[in-house]
């Protein structure tokens, strides 16, 4: 319990809290998706889209779904920020444009430091063993081989994977989705990031895990940077978050501390 008045305490009392780590500023996103028009993804249909090229997206049957509209707010070092809002609102849009993984179609994304998105669709080689997949994992955050080689053990002790026999020493397809989507988060917390995105990570993986993946969370947002969570679970979001975005069609709808966010958004769903 002190422990978190301390840490309330650094995230406004010092110039830590002072750090801006991502900015977004009226941030649109639009998807562009073809054949839209004549249901059909056929070679024909992509050759008459290039016959076309050059008249507009409506012309060549160009469908654009506008994800994400006018997002702006400001996310600063150790602050760990929910964002939550109906199926399709936009979250993991604005997750993706923060990674830097989409362009914007007007506005724009400033990130301090490296931004690193965690999904639960992250990808890990299903052939390779859970051993391997944690050196390449590493090594594609760019840890060196011997700080994978110091934090190893610590990666599977935390997945829990082998809490029921050796399958760290088994091809990943071997492992059920659970199993997978705790391997993935383990490696990806073993890092001190900038900028930590977690997709839904904490919904997979049984209780006993998603309370040492809050715990992990806690850490992160302590140790350095800013943590980012999508979740539909709002105690997930409650436990682990200070600061909650709010997203209803694309639209930031609220940005505040978790518990006014949360309340208002119990309101709107009828819970
Ligand atoms: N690759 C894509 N191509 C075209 N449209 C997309 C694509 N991905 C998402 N969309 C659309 O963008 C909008 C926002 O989707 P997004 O996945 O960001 O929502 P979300 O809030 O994360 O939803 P959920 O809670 O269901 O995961 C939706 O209308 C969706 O149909």
């Amino acid at each position: 319990m002190a422990e978190d008045i301390r840490d309330e305490q650094t995230l406004t009392g010092t110039a830590d809290a002072q750090i801006p780590t991502v900015i977004a500023d009226e941030l649109h996103i639009v998807y562009r998706v073809n054949g839209a028009k004549t249901g059909k993804g056929s070679a024909t249909a992509a050759l008459s889209r290039i016959l076309k090229r050059g008249s507009d997206d409506a012309a060549r049957g160009v469908r654009k779904v506008h994800a994400v509209k006018g997002v702006s707010f400001v996310a600063y070092k150790g602050e760990a920020v929910g964002l939550i809002g109906s199926n399709g609102s936009g979250k993991s849009t604005l997750l993706r444009a923060i990674a830097g993984l989409l362009p914007a179609e007007s506005g724009r994304v400033y990130t301090h430091g490296q931004p690193s998105l965690l999904g639960v669709n992250a990808a890990l080689m299903n052939d390779l063993t859970g051993e391997r997949n944690v050196i390449l994992g590493g090594l594609a955050m760019g840890m060196s081989r011997e700080q994978i080689r110091e934090r190893y053990q610590e990666i599977v002790d935390f997945s829990g994977i082998n809490e029921k026999g050796d399958f760290i020493t088994l091809p990943m397809r071997t492992y059920s989705s659970g199993m997978a989507a705790r391997l993935r988060f383990s490696i990806a917390a073993a890092k001190d990031h900038d900028v930590l995105m977690i997709d839904e990570a904490l919904a997979t993986g049984d209780r006993k895990f998603q309370k040492r993946s809050e715990e992990r969370i806690r850490e992160l947002r302590k140790e350095a940077g800013t943590v980012f969570l999508v979740s539909h679970n709002n105690k997930s979001i409650r436990d682990t978050c200070n600061r909650v975005l709010w997203l209803e069609r694309g639209e930031l709808r609220m940005d505040g501390p978790t518990d006014e966010v949360i309340k208002e958004y119990e309101k709107f769903t009828g819970k």
